[in-house]
């Protein structure tokens, strides 16, 4: 039995529309889902769309089985506010983060086998006076690992992103030999042990137009991406670059690679959410549990129209499966 914690997400968003979809079917014999959110939020969207769902209490004592179709199993989490669709409070922050520490605490003492999240918002999270950047630098701090890799996979093609959710303007700086390097070491690492790609081949995007274009066009190619790849190669990794990512991005180039390295969040997702937008899967590595995401967002204008597609929460929760079964 693989054991998955779904995180509902934002309440006034189109997380629990998208659990309430996924939870319509029957999984997969071997799949126990556990949802971690409001119960009474959840039926309230359920109704609001129509659906009928039961709910049963998530009991930790009980051995993992597969809920009936039709049948949230759920971990409650009370919420101060059930917020109408489209209309976020912070005032439920707290309770958000609190969701999400439950789902890392029962992955880290066993009754989990990985996490799965459905989208928050990171502004409103703000709001409530608590800085959020995201799960993935959430999850790194809450489990107290220094450095983890935003992975998004689209099919065949994975793109790992060098820094997160920063301002661009910081991003320059964000840049270091070290940090590229470690970037790096863990992106082929998990390649490796966790989608069982033998010798990892990875494509490392430049900053700057056409790579800088020989120091004519900015530095950070000459001082810091290519000694980071240099240092990596020093290690065994099979790595190519500085390459200019506009062409990098194309079919034929990108052919050879097994993923792209790219240097920033809009160098590297807008071409993989072109590729593959609701069907692709956010993944975080290097962190000590497994966790997969889906590749949009709470997409306010959609909450409780029914017309909110759970094909990336789908490819998330079967991803997430895959990792488990290759990791036992
Ligand atoms: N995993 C996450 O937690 C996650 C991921 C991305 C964005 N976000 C957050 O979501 C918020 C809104 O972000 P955004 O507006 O840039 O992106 P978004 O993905 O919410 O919406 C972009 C567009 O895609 C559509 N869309 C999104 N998901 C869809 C689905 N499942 N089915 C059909 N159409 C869908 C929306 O209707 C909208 O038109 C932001 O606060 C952002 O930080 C969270
Ligand atoms: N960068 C992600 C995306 O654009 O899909 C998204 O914001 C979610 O990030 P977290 O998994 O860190 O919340």
């Amino acid at each position: 039995m693989i054991r998955l914690a779904i995180t509902v997400g934002e309440p006034a968003g189109i997380g629990p529309d998208i659990c309430l979809e996924l939870a319509r079917t029957a999984p997969p014999g071997d799949l126990e889902l556990t949802f971690v959110g409001d119960a009474g939020h959840l039926l309230g969207r359920a109704a609001a769309l129509g659906q009928a769902v039961r709910i049963e209490p998530f009991d930790p004592h009980q051995p993992a089985a597969a809920a009936a179709p039709d049948t949230l199993r759920v971990w409650q989490v009370d919420l101060p506010r059930s917020p109408p669709p489209g209309r976020p409070d912070p005032a439920n922050a707290l309770a958000l983060l609190e969701g999400l520490d439950h789902a890392v605490a029962g992955c880290l003492d066993g009754r989990f086998d990985a996490i799965v999240t459905a989208p928050l918002d990171k502004g409103v999270i703000c709001d409530a006076g608590i800085p959020f950047s995201g799960h993935t630098e959430y999850l790194a701090a809450r489990t107290g690992t220094a450095q983890v890799v935003m992975l998004l996979v689209a099919g065949t093609l994975r793109v790992a992103l060098a820094t997160t959710h920063l301002p661009l303007r910081q991003v320059p700086d964000a840049l270091t030999i070290d940090g590229l390097t470690g970037t790096l070491r863990i992106l082929d690492h998990d390649l490796r042990s966790r989608f069982g790609i033998a010798r990892p081949r990875i494509a490392v995007c430049g900053l700057n137009p056409h790579a800088g274009e020989r120091g004519h066009l900015g530095r950070e190619e000459i001082d810091v991406i290519g000694p980071a790849i240099v240092a990596g190669q020093a290690l065994g990794l099979d790595l190519a670059g500085p390459l200019p990512a506009d062409t990098l991005f194309t079919p034929a180039r990108l052919a050879p690679f097994d993923a792209v390295l790219a240097m920033y969040h809009d160098q590297g997702l807008p071409v993989l959410k072109y590729a593959g937008f609701g069907q692709a899967v956010n993944v975080t590595l290097g962190l000590p549990i497994i966790r997969s995401s889906v590749d949009h967002g709470t997409a306010y204008d959609l909450a409780g129209s029914g017309k909110a597609d759970a094909g990336s929460l789908r490819a998330a929760v079967t991803l997430a499966a895959e990792l488990v079964r290759a990791g036992r």
